[in-house]
């Protein structure tokens, strides 16, 4: 098998997320979900869903559906880095992505979403493509879509080609060589505990010198923007007017005018450039003057993040082989 599907930003003014249309059970329902490297879950607002949850999301409904089964006695409960939060029970169905199908994917059915999900309409539940071992379902763990899909696939990868303000593709099974320029820096992933972790060789500020030292951090297509040690961020905040780090929007902001120069990241031999237009992330409030930066600290995490900001400098293959490594290539 082979696939493909396209990542469309969920907000035409900046990236906050991505989603991508998936079909569930027979007939096929179409969902658009948020496919996250950085969690091993995949939920979907239901017709278990409190219609007092649901403001717009489309629902899977798995009465509808003559593929379903109810797993049951499984429930899911899941909190993610910003505080959002869902909880359920277990269905198995049908499950499609650009053509890839899992006769038998385990689909998460929300019984309750916090408030964040509820006000996201563009977003009707997730794909988690990190290790399955994070997956929450108790009492018996489930796999994720790539883990199901991964021995029927030509090849035991995924691809993300992320885009600045425009759809980009998820990949499945094969890696598109028209969508990279030059080669591919495979490196080392540990899986313990389950993210795609990756140790990147240094960084630069704009023009000047690349600093090699060794950021180990995870690749996170679910994550907005790239958090880093208080030290890189400082280092890259010292070259922009008027930037501060502020408490009340918690995290750097500077003057929308600032000129910002670009953030360099390596990766072995390879260097990634993310230009200025994606380091300024957004308005913090629609029509203000301050900008919210698309690098952050980390301190307040306790983990690196690589999110959507730094993958869409560049071409990702996740690699599913044993043992498992990440690809980043220019493009
Ligand atoms: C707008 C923004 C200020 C840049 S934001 O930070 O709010 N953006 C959100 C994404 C978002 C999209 C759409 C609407 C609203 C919010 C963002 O970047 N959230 C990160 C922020 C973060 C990470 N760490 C600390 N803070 C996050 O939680 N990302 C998770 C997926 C998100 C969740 C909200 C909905 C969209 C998808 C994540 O899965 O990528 C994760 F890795 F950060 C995470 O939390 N993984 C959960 C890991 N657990 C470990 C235990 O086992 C279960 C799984």
């Amino acid at each position: 098998d082979t696939g493909s599907a396209a990542a469309t930003p969920i907000d035409p003014r900046f990236d906050i997320a991505y989603v991508t249309p998936v079909t569930i059970g027979t007939p096929p329902q179409t969902l658009q979900l948020d496919l996250d490297t950085g969690s091993s879950d995949l939920w979907v607002f239901s017709s278990h869903t409190p219609a007092s949850q649901v403001r717009g999301q489309r629902i899977y409904a798995p009465d509808k559906s003559t593929t379903s089964k109810l797993l049951n006695g499984h429930t899911w409960s899941i909190t993610y880095g910003d505080g959002s939060g869902s909880r359920g029970n277990v269905y198995t169905d049908k499950f499609t992505i650009g053509g890839v199908t899992v006769k038998s994917q385990a689909i998460e059915t929300a019984q309750q979403v916090s408030s964040s999900f509820t006000t996201e309409d563009a977003i009707d539940g997730l794909v988690g493509l990190g290790f399955s071992t994070l997956n929450t379902v108790s009492p018996n763990g489930q796999l994720t879509f790539f883990d199901n899909a991964k021995p029927n696939l030509d090849s035991p990868v995924f691809t993300a080609d992320l885009k600045y303000m425009k759809p980009g593709t998820y990949d499945f099974g094969f890696i598109d060589k028209t969508k990279y320029t030059g080669e591919i820096t495979y490196v080392p992933v540990e899986t313990d505990p389950g993210y795609w972790t990756f140790t990147s060789s240094g960084y630069g500020v704009g023009s000047g010198t690349f600093s090699s030292s060794p950021i180990t951090g995870i690749a996170d297509t679910g994550t907005s923007l790239v958090y880093l040690p208080t030290a890189i961020v400082t280092a890259y905040y010292r070259q922009v007017q008027g930037a501060t780090n502020s408490r009340s929007y918690g995290g750097y902001v500077f003057p929308c005018n600032s000129t910002l120069p670009a953030f360099v990241f390596g990766v072995g031999e390879a260097k990634f450039t993310i230009p200025p237009s994606y380091m300024s992330y957004a308005a913090v409030t629609d029509g203000s003057p301050t900008c919210f930066g698309g690098l952050q600290s980390s301190s307040g995490i306790g983990v690196n993040i690589w999110g959507d900001v730094a993958l869409k400098a560049a071409f990702v293959v996740f690699n599913g082989e044993e043992p498992p490594t990440i690809g980043w290539a220019n493009k």
